[in-house]
């Protein structure tokens, strides 16, 4: 059994020095003692002595890391990141040996720990590297995983949906949509059922609603929401003429939004020992806001599971505040886990780029470059008011948010920070300090609460503001 994991592992990585090294294609700046270490630690991989090979990996990772980490981002030479791909995969593949063949009678949890850590050396080389070799780091991370979730005695244990009992994910529908009967992928009899008629859908709305914050929003400035309107409509009416609008019943199809699919469990059985990086503190701008790398399921045990169970205890107000909140926010998760891209679907809409241009010459490469990131947290997460450089479709999988917009036109009122953080009002939205910002006063705005199903179209520089009102996963296609 572990023998086969072996063999496909290493059926992925290059079998010879040229072809390894061959990944450092760029001009590199790497001095001859790097050079000579990372020769030391390919012989040893090709020579099957994996625990030398981590030894001379160690010190080569920390050095690469030391080059990423200094400077600006964008300026740090390419060859770092692809030196910390190649030296991940080779220490990655190696561990996984290690952990396996070598490791047979040191019992299932020693086994299932040094696998966990191959899987974060993949994904250390993906979140900082360059992808080699066809993406091998995704592949190598999605094959150990897929390893552990199929032999009971690795499984993650399963995700307690609430302390409860309850399911995480039931949001109450708004008015205007109370008759939108959306038609959902079944997941359970793979058929398209109209939500409500099929048997499955309905044991799923019987189930009790989670506590939601009820928000009342006016109705002068509720935003409109339309029922998937055709391109041409949305072209015109909304993406030329920089209007904001809740798009209904255009997710439907989504394998994530069948059976509503993406729930703790799943999460977790998909990802749960993939790392990722979680931003702690109640929003970025505050001092106290930092960044952390954990695994899927450390960051559902640590912030939603616990949350959720603080939320329902009577005394749980004064805990709570204790506690930061954790957000997986602005993350390119679906590229670091192709198997969850299967689960979304880029909106149709995205082919019409920021001018409008409904050539269809340039719409494959167009949908290319859509940005898409996931957003997952528990309820309380705030993106503060900000704006972005591109067209905007927040579309809502899981739970629901507050979102506030102030047109572009509204900038002069909002106070932007000074520097880098130009993007970023200085102002809290939902409570501000008229004393220190009093133009704020003439700021008005346009609101409302995403539900499930729903996306949002934020236009390309419009202000936003964005409170999740339950546990939640949004993802933002951005796109030109
Ligand atoms: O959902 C959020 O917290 C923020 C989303 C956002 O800012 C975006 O999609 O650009
Ligand atoms: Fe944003």
């Amino acid at each position: 059994m572990a023998a086969d994991l072996v063999q496909n592992v290493m059926a992925a990585v290059p079998e010879s020095n040229t072809a390894l090294l061959g990944c450092l294609t760029t001009p590199n700046e790497m001095a001859p003692s790097v050079n000579s270490l990372l020769s030391r630690a390919v012989e040893s991989f090709l020579s099957k002595e994996y625990d030398s090979c981590v030894q001379l990996c160690e010190p080569l990772l920390d050095l690469t890391w030391e080059k990423l980490n200094t400077g600006h981002w964008k300026d740090v030479h390419l060859c770092w990141r692809y030196l910390y791909s190649l030296v991940s995969l080779l220490k990655g593949a190696s561990e996984v040996v290690i952990a396996t063949i070598r490791s047979e009678n040191t019992g299932n949890d020693v086994i299932k720990n040094n696998l966990a850590n191959s899987i974060k050396t993949f994904d250390m080389g993906l979140l900082m590297g360059a992808p080699i070799f066809g993406n091998v780091l995704s592949k190598l991370s999605l094959h150990v995983h897929d390893w552990l979730g199929t032999n009971s005695s690795f499984q993650t244990p399963g995700a307690e949906l609430t302390s409860s009992g309850k399911k995480l994910i039931q949001s109450d529908n708004l008015t205007e949509n109370e008759d939108a009967k959306s038609t959902r992928l079944c997941c359970q009899c793979s058929e398209m059922c109209k939500e409500g008629n099929c048997e499955h859908f309905e044991n799923i709305s019987k189930k009790p609603k989670m506590e939601i914050t009820n928000i009342k929003i006016k109705s002068k400035n509720q935003i409109k929401r339309v029922r998937c309107p055709s391109m041409e409509l949305f072209r015109k009416e909304y993406l030329c003429s920089k209007h904001p609008v809740i798009i209904t019943d255009a997710m439907g199809h989504w394998p994530a939004m069948g059976c509503r699919r993406w729930s703790l469990d799943y999460l977790k059985k998909i990802a749960g020992y993939r790392t990722v990086p979680i931003e702690i503190g109640s929003k970025y701008t505050d001092d106290k806001w930092t960044q952390k790398l954990m695994t899927v399921s450390e960051f559902i045990d640590q912030f939603i599971t616990a949350d959720m169970s603080r939320s329902n205890d009577v005394t749980g107000s004064r805990l709570k505040q204790d506690k930061p909140v954790g957000y997986l926010a602005q993350h390119q998760l679906f590229n670091q886990i192709p198997e969850l891209q299967d689960d979304i679907v880029i909106p149709d809409y995205c082919v019409l780029g920021g001018t409008g241009s409904t050539n269809p010459e340039t719409s494959d490469d167009d949908v290319e470059e859509v940005d898409i990131n996931a957003w997952f947290g528990p309820k309380g997460t705030v993106s503060p008011l900000h704006h972005d450089p591109k067209e905007n479709f927040l579309a809502q999988v899981v739970g629901r948010k507050y979102i506030r917009l102030y047109s572009e036109v509204m900038t002069p009122y909002l106070y932007p920070h000074d520097g880098f953080m130009d993007n970023t009002s200085q102002v809290d939205a939902v409570n501000p300090d008229y004393a220190k910002f009093p133009r704020f006063k003439n700021a008005t705005y346009r609101e409302c609460v995403l539900e499930e199903g729903e996306m949002l179209f934020i236009p390309q520089k419009c202000w936003h503001y964005v409170r999740s009102l339950s546990v939640s996963f949004s993802v933002s296609f951005w796109w030109k």
